[in-house]
């Protein structure tokens, strides 16, 4: 078996202090070979930005480690070149992710010029290239990112983190912001650098039709607890805890599974959610029928 890039072990990350420190993340743990997709689902509040965030350095576990290359991740502020080039991240909202005073030249060749290992003409060569790895026209490189579209201010993004050479890219909703259209080319976008640049990535989504498409694992997590884990074909197409299945359920026709009585009952209760409940509301909306259509094996 191929050694894991990435081992996140009983992982804990605490938000406050005193009497209001509060776990938000506790007992996470996977791993992830390199080249390999891995989504991270989960509702809204379930933890899902904080575990990346602490891979990426931006929160800090109170509790557990995380390996990269065989390595424990120090904080931040002490991880070296290869840990913090290693690991880059594309945010959902990539108007906000790119300076609107600086062309994208700037912003492509900007961290190049921090990491001072190419000289001013292997620079520009350097931005041209990662310009048609995301597929954008060259002509672009002098515009400011007002003159873009939002698929193609992701791609800068993309090409941004690519500049460093990941190995790992945390992507967290980076699909969300966009239309239909361009969520299905950025998608496809990533599978291709996936495997040109056999580049893993941690995929943060709340859009099930993404993570069929992108991810080769899945993370379910509820209510900061990794509840459900495995390859895409059996978390998704068999999934074993109630909650999984809610969460199909709901993706699959969230007006009718929340408008079903047992299962605003069992929120209204705050849960937990009963099989049975959760059997009835898979029925009405047939979901379970769809999945096994669906399934893949
Ligand atoms: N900096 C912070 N300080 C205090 N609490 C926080 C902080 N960041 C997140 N939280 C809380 O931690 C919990 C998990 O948040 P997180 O953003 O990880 O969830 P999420 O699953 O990514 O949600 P969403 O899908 O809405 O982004 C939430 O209850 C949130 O309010």
């Amino acid at each position: 078996m191929t050694a894991p890039l990435l081992s996140i072990q009983n992982l804990g990350v605490a938000y406050g202090s005193g009497r209001d420190r509060r776990f938000v993340l506790r007992g996470a743990g996977f791993d992830l070979a390199p080249g390999q997709v891995m989504a991270i689902v989960g509702e809204s509040g379930s933890g899902k930005s904080t575990l990346v965030r602490a891979v990426a350095g931006l929160a800090t576990p109170a509790e557990g480690r995380i390996m990269f290359e065989g390595v424990a991740l120090p904080p931040l502020g002490k991880r070296s070149k290869a840990m913090l080039h290693g690991i880059q991240m594309v945010f959902q909202d990539p108007g906000a992710s790119l300076n609107p005073r600086q062309s994208i030249r700037t912003v492509l060749e900007e961290p190049l010029i921090v990491v001072g290992r190419l000289d001013g003409a292997a620079r520009r060569r350097r931005v041209e290239e990662l310009m048609d790895l995301v597929h954008l026209d060259r002509r672009l490189l002098d515009l400011r990112p007002s003159a873009l579209s939002g698929g193609q201010k992701q791609r800068v993004a993309i090409a941004r983190a690519l500049s460093m050479e990941p190995r790992l890219l945390i992507a967290d909703e980076a699909l969300s912001a966009l239309d239909f259209a361009n969520q299905d080319k950025v998608s496809a976008l990533l599978l291709e650098l996936k495997d040109r640049l056999n580049l893993a990535m941690l995929f943060v989504s709340h859009d099930m039709r993404s993570v069929r498409r992108m991810a080769d694992h899945v993370c379910v997590i509820e209510g900061g607890q990794v509840v459900e884990q495995g390859p895409v074909a059996e978390v998704l197409y068999h999934p074993k805890s109630a909650y999984t299945q809610l969460l199909l359920a709901a993706a699959l026709n969230p007006a009718a599974a929340l408008a079903d009585p047992r299962l605003s009952a069992a929120l209204e209760a705050g849960g937990p959610i009963t099989d049975e409940a959760l059997a009835g509301v898979m029925d009405i909306i047939g979901a379970n029928a769809l999945m096994q259509e669906q399934s893949p094996s």
